[in-house]
């Protein structure tokens, strides 16, 4: 038996991954030891209430409800608490006392993450975060460390398993939104009292925030992440993103680039998208996450698992545990989270991408030309147009459904040629407006 130097772990949080941390870590703490060079003593773990029901056995000795006490005493603190505070007075503590601090909480660091990374970085400490995003699946460290050498083009992400397991119901089972996301809700994926985190996209918005600060060396507030949720999303607008070969997914994307005034920056944005039936991300569905990855010199990589789940989270956390316990056999100073790149953030109304609308329009002589012209007025150039005719009611009034997809544009030039197809006399109603990505 090797005799390691002892680590004094503290455990914030015996929700749905403390415990299961706190279990597997009781249970695997020999092995662990083993991998990371060091003793893994899980010294204590902070709890709300002592007799609180939880999902796997914590030795009551190892309870407390003094977290200030258990923290100062650890050289490593893992925080699962949630919440911004006092998750967030918690983190400056530990950090102060010296500890390496994991966590998962992308809604802190989202939003007060230059914060932590700043006072990790003055004190030599390490902040380690891999559970925050996209849950089991490695991705930040992939970011941090394998990718450390290569430029990062654009990231497009299926960062909530809630909206991705809705939005795949109903194009695979044909259900609407409303019946979905009850399903979501009983299937414990969506929260009971408010899904809106989920399917306002704001969840997702957190992880954006996270990727985009990492993969390009700027700091990129949670309100700078542009953000439209799925609740606008209909049966009818997957139904024929079905017949066209896409599907809707709600995306996370991070891209650096170009702006049409040759400014360049980095773009954070979330919304609904029509991805071809034959891009990676089209094959994920339920609520399994995947973020696929443009870099120049690697090409395009996929990451693929579970983004939620107690145990599955639990891995990551432990993984970074495992890295924390390293440093401290090694020593020195913890890297710091580089932004030295510190690219200008893009407004929504700077990005350009492909646009899909459906219009319904009067079925005569010259609307096709009337509509065309109206794309070349605001410089958006169609790239590709299908049409169907309706019986309708009235056979004097013939009405026409026209898809029109266009070549990459700005979102200023697409939304003023939406309000001028929406004013013009050919046009009934513009009945759909949908981003394409990853093509
Ligand atoms: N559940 C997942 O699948 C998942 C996935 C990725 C990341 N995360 C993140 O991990 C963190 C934990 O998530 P969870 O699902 O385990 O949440 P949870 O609500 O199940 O657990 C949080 C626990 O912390 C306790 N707690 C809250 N404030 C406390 C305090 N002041 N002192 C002591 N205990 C306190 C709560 O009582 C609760 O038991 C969150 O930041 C979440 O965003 C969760
Ligand atoms: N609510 C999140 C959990 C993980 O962040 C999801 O649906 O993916
Ligand atoms: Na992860």
């Amino acid at each position: 038996m090797i005799e390691y130097r002892n680590l004094r772990v503290a455990l914030l949080g015996a929700g749905s991954v403390g415990a299961q941390v706190a279990s597997l870590l009781l249970e695997h703490g020999d092995e662990l030891a083993n991998r990371a060079g060091a003793g893994l003593e899980l010294v204590g773990v902070a709890v709300r209430d002592l007799d609180a029901p939880r999902t796997a056995n914590i030795p009551r000795e190892l309870l407390t409800t003094d977290a200030e006490s258990l923290i100062l005493g650890a050289d490593i603190v893992i925080e699962l608490m949630g919440g911004l505070e006092p998750a967030r007075t918690y983190i400056l503590q530990a950090l102060t006392s010296g500890a390496d601090v994991i966590t998962g909480n992308k809604a802190l660091l989202a939003t007060h993450g230059p914060e932590l990374f700043e006072l990790a970085e003055q004190v030599g400490a390490q902040l380690y975060y891999e559970a925050a995003v996209a849950g089991a699946i490695p991705i930040i460290r992939p970011l941090r460390d394998s990718l450390a050498g290569d430029r990062i083009k654009r990231i497009l992400g299926i960062v909530n398993g809630t909206t991705n397991f809705i939005l795949d119901r109903m194009d695979t089972a044909g259900e609407s939104l409303e019946v979905a996301l009850a399903t979501a809700t009983e299937l414990g994926y969506a929260e009971k009292s408010d899904p809106s985190a989920d399917i306002e996209g704001f969840d997702a918005a957190q992880k954006t925030a996270i990727l985009a600060s990492l993969a390009f060396h700027t700091t990129v507030p949670l309100d700078a992440v542009y953000r439209e949720g799925i609740t606008a999303i209909t049966i009818e607008q997957v139904d024929a993103a079905r017949k066209a070969g896409y599907v809707i997914k709600l995306l996370a994307i991070c891209e650096r680039m170009t702006d049409a005034d040759g400014v360049e920056g980095v773009s954070a944005r979330v919304y609904p998208a029509l991805v071809p039936r034959s891009h990676p991300l089209a094959a994920v569905h339920g609520a399994k996450n995947a973020v696929f990855i443009e870099a120049e010199a690697a090409g395009d990589l996929m990451f693929y698992g579970a983004g939620a789940g107690g145990i599955e989270t639990a891995s990551a956390v432990l993984g970074d545990l495992v890295s924390a316990a390293r440093r401290h056999v090694i020593g020195g100073p913890g890297v710091a989270e580089s932004t030295h790149a510190n690219l200008p953030i893009l407004p929504i109304s700077r990005v350009i991408t492909r646009y899909q609308i459906t219009l319904s329009v009067v079925d005569q002589p010259g609307v096709l030309a009337a509509v065309a012209t109206l794309f070349s007025e605001h410089g958006v150039s169609v790239e590709t147009v299908t049409q169907s005719v309706q019986a309708g009611a009235d056979p004097a009034r013939p009405s026409a459904t026209l898809v029109i997809g266009t070549h990459e544009a700005s979102e200023a030039d697409l939304a003023a040629t939406v309000a001028a197809l929406e004013t013009s006399q050919v046009v009934r109603a513009v009945t759909s407006v949908l981003r394409v990505e990853g093509s």
